[in-house]
């Protein structure tokens, strides 16, 4: 937490991220990422492992074994720029080899799953421009359109990334461009962070239909800045929530919610007094970027998100009165929606009954014994409604 991007990365990142060569390694510590993902409630999560192939393959199993829907990138970077890192990168040739090949794995998990139940999809991740040649950043381009898969990579975060890459691509517009030029901005794209786009930037991603993933714990940590979350949605941009693990200090996208909150009351305080104001995000608003938001990122609005009748059923069960919940319930006071509301701004995993991926229970407790008439079902639709 005692430094800025580029520096933590060089220092902390890369070094951590070369344990990873050794397979040993991430058979210990990849199987503790995913349950606790999963404990914390999140079950679509997309993933940057590393530049190693086994290790990338080796999460990519173990997210379909634990059955959460996951997008798992082996990382790409083959410039070893002293300034960052000398060290922990590949070459160019190997980057490209190593990525199809962990495509066609992730592709085959899918195609060898009797049960159909196999929610994993490889996403191509060039780590970010700093990190990329031209020419890999074009190969990463022509293998997403070759397998028709996703795209994720780190945008506009931190100021002094931004010049980097402005001298790295002296010819290109802007940071944003330099995606956009090796073809990689596309409906399937998400980007992280997005902190600092010009009008012109957030433009072409609005017309290339790119995501954003919101990252306010590791913006703030980090320093980066704080990413102007209304304006991105007022121009019709996507905007998802996401942790940064570990950027960002915590795994919990509940965490992330309530950082979002204050991001937003951040901007609006800044912008009070300016000729347009961007308000905090409601509740509302909050629920839907962690939800819906994720799922348009991934692009299945159309499978997940919500309770429409016909979606796939990926839930949490929530016990606000659970042993040991950080919750108070007052009885005589406490709404449906009020409930609610403790819950996303006070509630942990304490308070996560059970989750569930595509029907099938992925993490918690037992839950044969619930209290299941507890709340009204008349009040529990009705919250529903005024949610979505
Ligand atoms: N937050 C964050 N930003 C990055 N930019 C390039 N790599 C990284 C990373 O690992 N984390």
């Amino acid at each position: 937490m005692d430094l800025p991007l580029l520096d933590w990365l060089k220092k902390y990142t890369f070094p951590l991220e070369q344990s990873y060569s050794s397979l040993n390694f991430a058979e210990k510590i990849y199987p503790i990422v995913v349950n606790h993902l999963l404990s914390c409630g999140t079950t679509t999560a997309v993933y940057f492992a590393t530049i190693h192939l086994e290790a990338s393959e080796f999460l990519a199993k173990i997210v379909q074994l634990k059955g959460q829907r996951g997008f798992i990138g082996k990382v790409n970077m083959d410039r070893k720029d002293p300034e960052i890192s000398e060290t922990y990168g590949e070459t160019t040739e190997s980057s490209v080899k190593n990525t199809e090949k962990f495509v066609e794995y992730v592709l085959n998990l899918k195609h060898e799953s009797t049960d159909k139940s196999c929610l994993v999809t490889p996403i191509i991740t060039p780590r970010f421009a700093i990190s990329c040649s031209s020419e890999l950043l074009n190969s990463l381009g022509e293998i997403a359109e070759k397998y028709n898969i996703p795209i994720q990579s780190h945008l506009s975060e931190n100021t002094e990334e931004i010049a980097t890459v402005s001298k790295l691509f002296p010819h290109l517009a802007n940071y944003t461009s330099v995606y956009d030029h090796h073809n990689l901005l596309n409906h399937r794209t998400i980007m992280a962070h997005g902190v600092h786009l010009s009008p012109q930037e957030r433009k072409l991603l609005k017309e290339r239909n790119v995501g954003i993933s919101h990252c306010p714990n590791s913006n703030f940590t980090l320093c980066s800045g704080v990413c102007n979350v209304r304006q991105l949605l007022d121009e019709g941009i996507k905007v998802g929530l996401g942790t940064d693990i570990s950027g960002g200090f915590s795994k919990s996208i509940l965490d992330s919610i309530r950082n979002a909150s204050i991001a937003s009351r951040t901007i609006y305080m800044s912008s009070k007094t300016s000729d347009k104001d961007f308000p905090p995000l409601t509740l509302s608003e909050l629920t839907y970027l962690a939800t819906m938001g994720g799922a348009q990122l991934v692009n299945l609005e159309n499978v997940i998100g919500n309770f429409t009748v016909g979606k796939e059923f990926d839930a949490l069960l929530i016990d606000p009165e659970a042993e040991r919940s950080p919750i108070h319930i007052v009885d005589e006071l406490d709404t449906i929606h009020r409930i609610f509301e403790k819950f996303m701004f006070l509630g942990d995993e304490r308070n996560i009954k059970a989750v569930f991926v595509k029907g099938c229970k992925v993490s918690g407790t037992d839950i044969t014994n619930l209290e299941t008439n507890k709340y009204d079902e008349k009040l529990l639709a009705k919250f529903y409604i005024n949610y979505n």
